[in-house]
């Protein structure tokens, strides 16, 4: 019945702060304008599986909520373990396992010889109980022993305590640096894989599996050695020693104990498991049913869905209230089992040493002896089932991390690929014959082909969804063309280093993002060679640097989660700043489409000239007024450059694409300039 109040009473709780947070007029405005800002084709399904060669776990993190069985077995994963605690030209970890290995065994001798001084005292007490009835020094004899005996075993207790936490003080840095070097490695991993890998996957579901792989590793290392192995090892002397001085009934009683024991919380641990998955399964459940609800605030209001909201939020509060107490139910139940068989067991011995104490053959102290031995193994004993739990859960979670590093990126360097030769009177860009489609079905370019010569300034335009931003993807080698080359200054840009092309190359994205740092660190990252006044410099070129003077913190005001607590003008202007930092030869700029007033656009515009200034570049319009005065226009239709020239060659043929386009956008804006009152 307790169960049940408390299971309801966070039921209760968690719906009341649903409740109370829905009546909020702000909720978690950066995690709503992160849904807001998100892109819709970032979650199209997995894209490119003909040609990248991903391994069958890529599918898991493309998003899908279906989850395969992990591919690595688990004798590859205890492989990987022991690297990790013997591992090779680190002889300081190596020293530490031995070191940890000794003071185990010397822990555990200990703690097997404290039952055995138990004994003796008991014994000793028994034979010596009155001292006045020997003489002075034989009762001085006596008392010192007495003592000699307890503070020995006082000193097993605390040695064998002692030697435990020293165990464990050692083994700590060989469980640390595992992890440290585990989640490094995996970390580069990520980096290296390719942008369709990072657009498919879930970032929550990838930093969880890092994060409960790694902690894995810790648990799974430090289960063995300070829970398995010592349990085993004191099992195997326990029973060793009462086989030993005592015979073979007294072993397998022992042995029939500890077994049953094992076999009834393997058993009852994996009954029990389902309820904590379905548990688990609930809360995750209830909690993203909370943030989807709440990110959605606005939505929520604007259909007055409130009471709705609740209802589905506690349909899942009530599922895991029933997996709650099935869990608590059922641990009652293996704690219960676990002590019935346990105190079976020991009763079983009391009663064979009871009957060796009354018929001469053993000692009181004998009976003692056996008791303590017995019972000081239901310490590591109780904790087997969370144990065996746990390191199954963690060797899941290894396998899907280390799974995580089989990927394979897509796009790949050539070995030993020399760098692109580039010079910025040298760094024609040419598409040709480029065919390149995302996913099954028609392609997206068949036989797209161009040349932007170098130091020229080309705009692309086109309709939306057309290709633009594919072709700065395919310029940057996000993908790769299907067929066809991208050529840098006559280069294909497959055959160069990744590194050579992308240092060369400065893009200014649709929608720039920003790290949660200041804007120091924001524009800083564009070069990370370059001083703070080479910052304050293109901050300046920028027309950025009075904006942020002005600003409480100045250089170091944090902008916030995405960016997000600066506007979409000064966020763009770092994005530009940093990448002048950066100096590339070519330049790209996805325009971005948020309407920007008319000021911030100008002062875009003028920072944008300057930094293209003698560049080869590429600029990706939307709205036609910004491109006039680029050297080319090509028009993107159909995968294919239908249309090129300057603004007024394009704008002068009254039946080409552009002027229709023109058209459009002139009317729209005289429309927005009317309604504004401007006209
Ligand atoms: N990673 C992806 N996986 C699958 N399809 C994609 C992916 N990225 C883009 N697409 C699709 O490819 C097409 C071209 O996209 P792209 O972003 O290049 O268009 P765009 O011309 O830049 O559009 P806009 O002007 O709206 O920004 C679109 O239909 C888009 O939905």
């Amino acid at each position: 019945m307790w169960l049940l109040s408390i299971a309801g009473n966070r039921t209760l709780l968690a719906k009341n702060l649903l409740v109370s947070l829905s009546k909020q007029p702000i909720i978690n405005r950066t995690l709503y304008n992160q849904v807001k800002s998100f892109k819709p084709h970032q979650t199209k399904s997995l894209t490119l599986t003909n040609r990248v060669n991903l391994s069958k776990s890529f599918i898991r993190w493309n998003g899908s909520s279906q989850k395969p069985k992990p591919t690595m077995s688990t004798s590859e994963i205890i492989r990987k373990l022991v690297q990790f605690i013997w591992p090779k030209n680190k002889t300081h970890i190596k020293i530490r396992v031995v070191i940890a290995v000794s003071l185990l065994f010397g822990s555990k001798l200990l703690n097997v010889i404290v039952p055995f001084l138990f004994r003796d005292i008991v014994d000793f007490l028994n034979k010596n109980a009155k001292l006045k009835d020997f003489g002075e020094s034989t009762s001085d004899k006596i008392l010192i022993t007495m003592i000699a005996l307890i503070v020995g075993y006082g000193c097993a207790r605390a040695g064998a305590s002692l030697f435990g936490e020293l165990r464990s003080a050692i083994f700590a840095t060989v469980a640390q640096s595992s992890v440290t070097q585990l989640a490094t490695q995996v970390f580069r991993h990520l980096h290296k894989l390719d942008l369709n890998f990072h657009l498919n996957r879930q970032t929550g579901a990838l930093s969880k599996a890092i994060d409960r792989g790694t902690r894995g590793i810790s648990f799974v290392l430090s289960a063995l050695l300070f829970n398995i192995a010592p349990t085993i090892l004191e099992v195997a002397m326990v029973t060793g020693i009462l086989y030993a001085k005592f015979g073979l009934y007294y072993a397998l009683v022992s042995v029939g104990c500890i077994g049953g024991y094992t076999t009834f919380t393997f058993l009852t641990t994996k009954w029990r498991t389902k309820f904590r998955i379905d548990m688990n399964k609930a809360e995750n459940e209830a909690g993203n049913k909370a943030i989807d609800s709440l990110i959605n605030y606005e939505t929520v209001k604007y259909f007055n869905n409130d009471d709705y909201e609740v209802k589905r939020y506690q349909e899942s509060l009530m599922k895991y209230q029933q997996s709650a107490i099935k869990t608590s139910t059922s641990l009652a139940v293996l704690n219960f089992g676990q002590n019935t068989i346990f105190s079976t067991g020991l009763t079983a011995i009391m009663l064979l040493a009871g009957y060796g104490a009354v018929s001469g053959q053993m000692t009181v102290g004998d009976l003692v002896m056996c008791n303590a031995l017995l019972f000081q193994l239901s310490v590591p004993l109780n904790f087997l089932g969370t144990v065996y739990r746990e390191v199954r859960q963690s060797i899941l979670d290894m396998q899907n991390m280390f799974d995580l590093t089989a990927i394979q990126a897509g796009v790949k360097e050539k070995p030993s690929a020399p760098n692109l030769i580039i010079t910025p009177s040298k760094s024609a860009i040419v598409f040709d014959k480029v065919r390149f489609k995302y996913q099954e079905g028609a392609d997206l370019f068949s036989d797209l082909s161009f040349e932007v010569p170098s130091g020229k300034k080309v705009a692309i335009v086109g309709g939306s969804g057309s290709g633009k931003s594919t072709i700065v993807r395919l310029l940057y080698r996000f993908y790769d063309p299907l067929e066809g080359r991208v050529l840098i200054n006559g280069q294909d840009i497959r055959n160069v280093s990744l590194d050579s092309l992308r240092q060369k190359i400065g893009i200014v994205p649709q929608d720039t993002v920003l790290f949660n740092d200041t804007i120091l660190y924001n524009i800083h990252y564009g070069n990370m060679k370059t001083n703070v006044e080479d910052v304050y410099k293109v901050a300046e070129m920028c027309d950025l640097h009075n904006t942020i003077e002005k600003m409480p913190m100045k250089y170091d005001t944090m902008v916030g989660e995405r960016g997000l607590k600066l506007s979409g003008g000064e966020k763009q202007r770092v994005a530009i700043a940093r990448t002048m930092l950066k100096n590339p030869y070519i330049f790209v700029y996805d325009e971005a489409t948020s309407s920007l007033d008319s000021i911030t656009e100008q002062i875009i515009m003028s920072s944008l000239r300057k930094l293209i200034h003698g560049r080869t570049s590429i600029c990706i319009a939307h709205r036609l007024i910004t491109v006039i005065d680029a050297d080319e226009i090509f028009v993107l239709e159909n995968g294919k450059v239908v249309e090129r020239g300057s603004h007024k060659q394009l704008i002068s043929n009254p039946f080409s694409l552009y002027h229709t386009l023109w058209q459009k956008q002139s009317e729209q804006s005289y429309l927005k300039e009317t309604d504004a009152g401007k006209i």
